[in-house]
């Protein structure tokens, strides 16, 4: 439910691919947080692990985003949600 233009809403725990971001942003968060994949990727390769994950969601949520058929995050909103 959007909450309003001067609020930014941030979610946090459980976003692990692209689609998790995708997901988000359509139940209306402005931004998402990386906790725990962050960490992995520090401890696996440092420096270079993390920007490996962070490149990895990223790229993950670009294709998602295209094989929807969407260009902008502006299209996202609930309805596009299905439930499982
Ligand atoms: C190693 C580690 C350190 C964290 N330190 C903090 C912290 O200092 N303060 C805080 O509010 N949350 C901290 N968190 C919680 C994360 O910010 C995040 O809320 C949590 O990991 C859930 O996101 P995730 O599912 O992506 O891991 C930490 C998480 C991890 C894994």
């Amino acid at each position: 439910m959007p909450v309003g233009d001067d609020i930014c809403v941030l979610f946090d725990s459980g976003v692990r691919h692209g689609d998790d971001v995708v997901k988000t942003l359509a139940l209306g968060a402005d931004a998402v947080l990386l906790g725990r994949p962050y960490a992995y990727g520090l401890v696996v390769g440092g420096e270079e692990g993390v920007q490996k994950v962070i490149r990895q969601i990223l790229g993950e949520y670009d294709v998602t985003m295209a094989l929807s058929g969407y260009t902008t995050p502006r299209l996202l909103n609930r309805s596009i949600l299905q439930p499982v």
